[in-house]
């Protein structure tokens, strides 16, 4: 049995009270919800091999129809959910680090309600603080009002990944008939709590005159993560949308306690397509949660940044069905390789993406917009891949 998380007392001297986090109300509206499919994932130490196998063909199931999963019983209880340290809103402005969206190729540090880059954009009514490595290696780099709160912090980035996902990723690595560790062993990065991922935590404002006339009614446009896995917890302001094979978006419903589990392009591209990296995007939520704020937090799982990613062609399941020629990541990458190109890094990947951040809801500065069957789409070239996203 997995041991379940632990964190260190949030009640320790010296420690500030922070009052329990009140869940907003749900929607009453009736909407038409994504259907995920549930892993609960205590049953991967089942000794009944027929629950394993269970388990293992949900979510092969799950990952090749939505790209998108609902985790439960992964080690975090609802109350621990509940009590994680909460982003401060305004006063992490005391001794923050700006956002260092731009060259680095990172988002490292704390994002203002006004775009992604450095200088001050348009309003997004988005704050969000990203903890990525160097925070976890010197604490000059951390909001000092989150200094007493860093205990558990690094606790808990640390049961996520080399618990929870290294879990997952026995999971996934099974679905491809692998070894139990290969995944986390040949892709997953593993450097301190968070490898070359980030944990966010953000704050959505409700949309003001301003973010609505520029986004109309879209927070965040279509796109597809580009690490491993991305561990969201379940939120419940309906705000994440995806994009359905029937090219619908739906709603993500909220689930207490749950994760919300997708898979980023790296496991699209090791899977051969049979892992779906599946668009998503962020609107406002349904009207009567419109004047909420929606609090988001999140581990972004990133692949070993020094690797160029082919499928795993040892994988059983591969050599039985082949790669699958879906949208996305796979189908565009093979196309380099058809041309003799060097496929890129994970690491350029990720952060030619990053250095190229623009408004959320803004079309990227070398976009072209096409319309397909009537449906809005974004066109962006990155290192000879070409993108197509849903806006
Ligand atoms: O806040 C959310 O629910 C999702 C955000 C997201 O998709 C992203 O930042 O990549
Ligand atoms: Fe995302």
């Amino acid at each position: 049995m997995a041991e379940l998380f632990n964190p260190p007392a949030a009640d320790l001297p010296g420690k500030p009270f922070v009052e329990q986090w009140v869940r907003p109300s749900t929607t009453k509206l009736d909407i038409d919800w994504a259907q995920l499919r549930t892993i609960e994932l205590s049953l991967l130490d089942s000794p009944d091999p027929k629950v394993v196998q269970n388990l293992v063909d949900t979510c092969r199931a799950a990952i090749r129809d939505d790209g998108f999963i609902f985790l439960t019983d992964y080690g975090v209880s609802y109350d621990q959910h509940r009590s994680v340290p909460p982003p401060q809103h305004e006063r992490r402005r005391q001794g923050t680090p700006a956002l260092e969206p731009d060259e680095s190729g990172t988002f490292a540090g704390w994002k203002p309600r006004f775009g992604w880059r450095r200088d001050k954009g348009a309003p997004d009514g988005i704050e969000h603080y990203n903890y990525y490595q160097p925070q976890f290696e010197s604490m000059d780099k951390v909001p000092t009002c989150m200094h007493p709160f860093w205990d558990e912090i690094l606790a808990f980035c640390n049961y996520l990944t080399y618990s929870v996902n290294r879990r997952l990723l026995k999971l996934l690595s099974k679905v491809l008939e692998l070894p139990d560790d290969w995944l986390w062993d040949r892709v997953q990065s593993k450097n301190g709590p968070v490898g070359q991922g980030y944990f966010r935590q953000a704050m959505y404002y409700p949309a003001d005159a301003d973010v609505t006339a520029r986004g109309k009614g879209t927070r965040m446009n279509g796109h597809c993560d580009y690490g491993t896995t991305t561990m969201l917890f379940s939120v419940p302001i309906s705000s994440l949308q995806i994009w359905g094979r029937d090219e619908k978006w739906r709603y993500v419903k909220y689930n207490p306690g749950a994760l919300v589990i997708n898979i980023g392009e790296t496991l699209e591209l090791v899977s051969g397509g049979h892992f779906r990296a599946t668009r998503h995007r962020v609107v406002d939520p349904p009207e009567d949660q419109l004047k909420e704020e929606r609090l988001s937090i999140v581990l972004f799982q990133a692949s070993e940044g020094d690797l160029r990613m082919e499928p795993a062609y040892e994988s059983p399941l591969l050599k039985r069905e082949g790669c699958i020629d879906s949208q996305g990541a796979y189908r565009e990458f093979k196309k380099l390789r058809e041309k003799g190109m060097a496929i890129p890094t994970n690491r350029q990947w990720r952060e030619v993406q990053i250095a190229d951040s623009h408004h959320p809801t803004d079309a990227a500065p070398n976009d072209t917009i096409v319309y397909i069957n009537g449906a809005k789409h974004l066109k962006r070239e990155y290192l000879g891949v070409n993108i197509l996203l849903p806006a």
